[in-house]
């Protein structure tokens, strides 16, 4: 068996904040994680369960209280750009065009004028925008401006793309056409990253575009079960993952009515 190179290494990491003097609320607990080139990783719980939180430890926006993190080796304690993120919000600049925004990542990696002109514009129409290279973002649908996150983030060429909920802001027929575009996009190597990790509330969608799903469970955040997807992604549709995504949700229904049992004081009826 070839050993796949792991990329990014999260080694028992926690995280607690301090809410007063008196209490610290912990959200992760000793959570450690290896993703692989190749590989496509979703986080999927309810919402609370920390997996925002997680995804800015890995990405270097946020301290972990405990616990490390390398991306090819590397420490992780600032962003670095070996990864880039894509916000449920867009995070876009709204006072730079598509095209400003597209480069804007691209100028902090000292290329001249010409190349960050051709990079960012290749990239624009790989991501499907061209045409609207001047628009700014209050021009723009939320399809749109999430096409422009993604192509900001492609554009500098991680090798780990972290998405947290990019499609949750969006209908179901404008997630679903860029979810499939950037699944093809990642099927046909248009793209450089070599892994992504997707935080999701939706069975559906972390079965369709991952290879594997981590359940997450709270209270506190923690990875309580793995699936893995072993179907082609090419021989995805609703149909084929029905059985899993009915495991999954199935396992999670579990775990809520758990929590809730745990949550509500025993009652005895005496007669
Ligand atoms: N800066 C902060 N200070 C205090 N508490 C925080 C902070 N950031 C997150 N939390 C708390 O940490 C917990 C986990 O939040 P987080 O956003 O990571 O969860 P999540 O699983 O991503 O939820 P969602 O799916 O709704 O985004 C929540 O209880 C939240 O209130």
């Amino acid at each position: 068996m070839i050993d796949k190179k792991i990329i990014l290494h999260a080694e028992h990491v926690s995280k607690s904040f301090e809410i007063n003097k008196n209490h610290n609320l912990q959200v992760l607990e000793d959570i450690s994680l290896q993703v692989y080139e190749g590989e496509i990783v979703a986080f999927l719980g309810k919402s609370g369960t920390g997996k925002s939180t997680f995804l800015r430890i890995l990405a270097g926006l946020m301290e972990a209280s405990s616990g490390k993190v390398t991306c090819n080796g590397n420490v992780i304690n600032a962003p670095s750009r070996d990864m880039s993120m894509v916000f449920q919000s867009f995070a876009l600049m709204p006072w730079l065009s598509v095209f400003d925004n597209v480069a804007f990542g691209l100028e902090a990696l000292n290329y001249s004028k010409e190349k960050i002109k051709s990079v960012a514009q290749a990239m624009i129409d790989m991501i499907g925008l061209a045409g609207y290279e001047n628009s700014y973002p209050k021009e723009l649908s939320g399809g749109m401006k999430q096409r422009v996150g993604l192509a900001r983030a492609l554009a500098v060429e991680p090798d780990i793309l972290l998405l947290d909920e990019p499609f949750s802001a969006l209908d179901i027929y404008t997630a679903h056409k860029i979810k499939t575009d950037l699944t093809e996009l990642w099927e046909s190597r248009q793209i450089k990253t070599r892994s992504m990790i997707i935080v999701t509330h939706n069975v559906e969608e972390a079965v369709i575009m991952s290879d594997r799903v981590l359940v997450w469970d709270s209270n506190p955040g923690r990875i309580a079960r793995e699936f893995k997807i072993d179907i082609p992604r090419s021989e995805r549709s609703k149909r084929s993952v029905l059985d899993l995504v009915e495991e999954i949700s199935h396992h999670q229904h579990e775990q809520i009515a758990y929590a809730e049992r745990k949550r509500k004081p025993h009652i005895s009826l005496k007669k």
